[in-house]
């Protein structure tokens, strides 16, 4: 796989304070990945300078092929943004200011199809002021992705989002061919929308994997709850498969609303960090 998105060595420092020390991870074309990590983990300062939006204080950074401190026109018009919510032109109309900034790039999407892709083509001709919040975070999507991007970055992308149109916009995302750094606090959408989920915290990345080979670094044990002769039962194990046989095994019918949990994405992260501050605190 190429890469379109490298980074070694990356590190930002605010005033007296390293935010960013030494920051390490590759993204292949076509891959998904996403960024987690707690608050002020340095998260948006990492986006923002592979966007080419904030200078980095040392390192190297490579997306397609290029420097984002130097990126030109051309580079731009290949990397998609979008931004925390667009706010100005509050008095344009969707379809007018999708078609306007379409026209800046040299194989824009078709408005239309643009605006059914994000599920605004109910709200063409209505003010950008006149928007809900939801439907402005679908209209900062539309922007990012108008001049059809080779890489794209989301920050935070389906904050304020109900669910509808959060499972919406994961099905627009996977249908985008193209490659994808999102940073999110969800993790469940993490986990359905990445190929591979890169931990930053400390300043450093603590875990680089597919979320099932993180859950494995943590030997995460499946939760089993069952009810027996109407009384509940919970038990943890790793080998949830046998233990279920062995139940059934031992009591048969009398075994009842049975569900085997497994470690959750959600359970693996909190481990990873927990376990990385109580190293860093030694
Ligand atoms: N322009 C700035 N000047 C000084 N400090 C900054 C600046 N921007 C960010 N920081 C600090 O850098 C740290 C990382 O911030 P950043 O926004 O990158 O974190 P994040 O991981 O995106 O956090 P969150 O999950 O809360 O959005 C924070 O401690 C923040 O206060």
């Amino acid at each position: 796989m190429e890469t379109a998105i490298d980074v070694s060595g990356l590190r930002m420092r605010y005033g007296a304070d390293d935010v960013l020390n030494g920051v390490a991870f590759r993204v292949g074309e076509g891959e998904v990945v996403a960024l987690l990590g707690p608050n002020g983990a340095g998260k948006t300062t990492t986006v923002e300078i592979l966007e080419g939006f904030r200078m980095r204080s040392a390192g190297r950074v490579e997306v397609l092929g290029a420097d984002p401190a130097q990126g030109d026109e051309r580079w731009r018009a290949r990397v998609g943004v979008v931004l925390q919510s667009w706010r100005d032109h509050g008095k344009w109309r969707v379809r007018e200011l999708l078609a306007h900034l379409g026209a800046y790039y040299a194989k824009p999407w078709d408005t239309g199809a643009l605006m059914a892709m994000v599920g605004l083509d109910a709200h063409a001709d209505k003010k950008i002021k006149m928007l809900s919040g939801g439907q402005r975070r679908r209209l900062d999507v539309a922007i990012g992705i108008v001049g059809r991007p080779e890489a794209l970055f989301l920050d935070e992308p389906t904050v304020g989002f109900d669910p509808r149109a959060r499972q919406e916009f994961h099905d627009l995302v996977r249908r985008l061919d193209t490659t994808i750094l999102l940073t999110t606090h969800d993790l469940a959408e993490a986990e359905k929308l990445a190929d591979r989920i890169v931990i930053l915290a400390g300043g450093r990345i603590i875990a680089d994997g597919t979320a099932a080979e993180l859950a494995r670094r943590i030997a995460g044990e499946d939760e089993v709850r069952w009810t027996c002769g109407g009384e509940r039962h919970a038990a943890f194990t790793t080998e949830s498969t046998a233990f279920v046989r062995k139940l059934f095994g031992e009591y048969g019918e009398a075994i009842g609303e049975l569900e085997v949990r497994r470690a959750s994405l959600e359970d693996t992260y909190l481990a990873l960090v927990r376990e990385h501050e109580t190293e860093a605190a030694r």
